[in-house]
């Protein structure tokens, strides 16, 4: 296994895992350029109980249990309980119906929200949160201390549909909408954020031939990989009529991993919360300076990414979980 390298990125993995979330965490783990250094858990590709037992498992399978995972909320920032969790994507358990024992790891005493804080206070400007599911446990963090979105290096995150459909329905993005008012508190606290969202995603495509490759090779994770995918493979083929899968986690791992490989623009995001936009993700380019003073005026920027090496991003995914 890749040892992290010297000078290597400190990272938090705030994760649903969830079948392109085990490949991005197992792309994390084979990347000397980041050292992974918690797993936080969330709803969204399944409830947050199994989020936290898949991310265990997951450690367990890489051989990694020296990784924390903190269990992050069970419901939104608004308290809400009524969530949108996508077993149809991934199976009921999260990992294309394969129904594996319990792990034997246990998450760790402190709530997602609360080691995100100390980690941070930790090593500050030094940690970078790769957020791949909905934003609640950042945005708690964000409330409960107000140093947060200045201590923490960056926060990549996997968001949004810019400028394009949605995945959810046509306005929204998962991740987005499974909780708006976390998405829209993210994106107006200051913080160094970087949005990748299925504009970008959409392009990245692993194909029914590097599944083939992948099922052929003999390494750990490509085989763990082969097993799971079935299920995500088959509700593409249904849903948007490709041979093949949307590499949405991956894209954004790689962003955190070698952030060359994509291009970004740079604007205020704030994100509908209500009515049938709702998780809708607006991004105002500040080229007009509009007289009325209104909800976008004095929002700060975030970087949201255009444009991706999709060939370049597939290639160095299969290269490293093949290994
Ligand atoms: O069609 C979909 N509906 C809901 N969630 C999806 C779909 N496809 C992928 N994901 C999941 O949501 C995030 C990307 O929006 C990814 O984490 C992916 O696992």
């Amino acid at each position: 296994m890749a040892a992290a390298g010297e000078g290597a990125k400190k990272i938090i993995i705030d994760t649903d895992p969830g079948i392109d979330d085990a490949m991005a965490i197992f792309l994390a783990l084979r990347s000397p350029e980041v050292e992974v250094i918690g797993l936080t858990t969330i709803y969204g590709n399944v409830y947050t109980t199994l989020a936290t037992r898949n991310a265990l498992h997951l450690l367990e399978v890489a051989d990694r249990t020296d990784i924390p995972v903190a269990e992050g909320s069970h419901v939104t920032i608004t308290k809400g309980t009524r969530l949108s969790v996508v077993d149809f994507v991934h199976g009921a358990d999260g990992f294309g119906n394969q129904n594996f024992p319990p792990p034997e790891g246990k998450p760790i005493d402190i709530s997602a929200p609360n080691f995100l804080i100390e980690q941070a206070n930790l090593y500050p400007g030094k940690v970078t949160v790769v957020a791949l599911g909905p934003l609640t446990n950042i945005a708690l963090a964000i409330q409960q201390d107000p140093s947060f979105a200045k201590n923490i290096g960056q926060i990549v995150l996997l968001g949004g549909a810019f400028a394009v459909n949605g995945n959810t329905n046509p306005a929204a993005e998962a991740n987005i909408f499974g909780d708006p008012d976390a998405a829209d508190i993210v994106f107006t606290s200051g913080a160094d954020i970087l949005a990748v969202g299925i504009n970008v995603t959409h392009q990245v495509v692993l194909t029914d031939a590097d599944r083939d490759k992948l099922a052929s090779s003999t390494g750990k994770f490509a085989q763990f990989l082969s097993k799971i995918l079935g299920v995500y493979f088959d509700y593409h083929r249904e849903a948007y009529n490709t041979k093949g899968v949307y590499l949405h986690d991956p894209t954004a791992m790689i962003a955190a991993i070698n952030p060359s490989l994509v291009t970004y623009t740079e604007g205020a995001v704030r994100v509908q919360t209500n009515g049938i936009t709702k998780g809708l993700t607006l991004l105002y380019n500040k080229q007009k300076r509009f007289a009325e003073i209104t909800e976008w005026t004095d929002q700060p920027s975030v970087k949201v990414a255009v444009t991706v090496d999709a060939p370049a991003v597939v290639k160095l995914v299969m290269e490293r979980l093949m290994d």
